[in-house]
């Protein structure tokens, strides 16, 4: 496995070798991005995964600083799973001048969930990928980039920037790996001390719980929906975590259950912070 962290070293380890299968993370990894990467595998001619941690999708009081950086060990996981390529830039490789010109998603898209408790964010990420995508498929003629289900409206939003950009990519989306006990695996679970790893499986707990409330309330969600939100969030709050949403949306565009929606197009989404540690999950109902 070859690392790299320049975009000419990049382009000249991917000549001649195909299309490349792409899977972009900040590190840390841990088996959902192994799963990412056995996902785009079989679907590239050769296995690429970037590590870079973006600080365009950081607000200031955020953890860009503290981000756990542990290139050595990821190299190893990413070699143990068949991974060919790895490029991890620097700040200056990856962003060689200020980045003036930025993606600005659909607001309807960018700016609620997510969007709204991290404004910027999706701008940030958008535009990091948009650079990611140009510099691994720019010269290969296009390829897969595979995504985690995890961040659910992340893989929506960077399947319109594919679309609306027509970029030459395939986006495949893996499904969220989990701890034996449902925690969504995640780089931030590190910051989690003993009780509060503990604790951390009330997330995916409540999610399961508004899902089955939302498939209880059938043709009546649309008009219960805010109500059973409330009575969720109320209980998660009450176990000491501050909640930012839990919430059930449509799968396409994340915008509250419309009638007519049936099960099979609604997800649960929720973020909540346990200490200083904020987490999200989400389940397709
Ligand atoms: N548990 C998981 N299962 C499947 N894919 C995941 C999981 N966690 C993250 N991913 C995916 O891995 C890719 C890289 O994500 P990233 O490096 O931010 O990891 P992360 O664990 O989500 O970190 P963070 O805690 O900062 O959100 C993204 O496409 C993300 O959706
Ligand atoms: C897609 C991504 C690598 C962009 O920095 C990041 O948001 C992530 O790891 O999910
Ligand atoms: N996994 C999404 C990247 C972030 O939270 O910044």
């Amino acid at each position: 496995m070859q690392i790299v962290h320049t975009l000419t070293d990049l382009r000249a380890a991917l000549a001649g070798r195909g299309k490349p299968a792409f899977v972009p993370t900040m590190g840390n990894l841990h088996d959902g991005h192994l799963a990412l990467v056995e996902l785009a595998r079989p679907r590239g001619d050769l296995t690429v995964a970037s590590i870079f941690v973006n600080r365009l999708q950081f607000l200031p009081h955020e953890d860009f600083d503290s981000y756990p950086r542990t290139l050595e060990r990821d190299c190893e996981r990413l070699r143990a799973a068949g991974c060919d390529l790895v490029f991890a830039p620097s700040e200056r490789d990856l962003y060689p001048e200020p980045q003036t010109f930025k993606v600005q998603p659909d607001p309807a898209l960018a700016d609620i969930l997510e969007g709204q408790f991290r404004p910027g964010f999706f701008t940030g990420v958008a535009t990091v990928v948009l650079k990611l995508f140009a510099a691994v498929f720019g010269t290969t003629g296009g390829g897969v980039a595979a995504f985690g289900k995890k961040d659910y409206q992340q893989q929506l939003i960077i399947r319109r920037l594919v679309e609306q950009f027509m970029l030459p990519v395939e986006i495949l989306v893996g499904e969220t790996q989990r701890a034996e006990d449902g925690l969504a695996l995640s780089s931030r679970n590190a910051y989690l001390s003993e009780a509060e790893r503990a604790e951390a499986v009330q997330l995916s707990l409540a999610l399961r719980a508004l899902a089955r409330d939302a498939l209880a309330a059938a043709e009546g969600l649309p008009t219960q929906a805010a109500a059973l939100e409330q009575r969720a969030m109320q209980a998660l709050a009450a176990r000491g975590w501050q909640v930012d949403y839990l919430t059930v949306r449509r799968r396409i565009d994340l915008q509250p259950p419309r009638p007519g929606d049936g099960s099979g197009a609604l997800v649960v989404l929720g973020a909540a912070r346990l200490g200083r540690t904020r987490l999200i999950d989400n389940l397709e109902i």
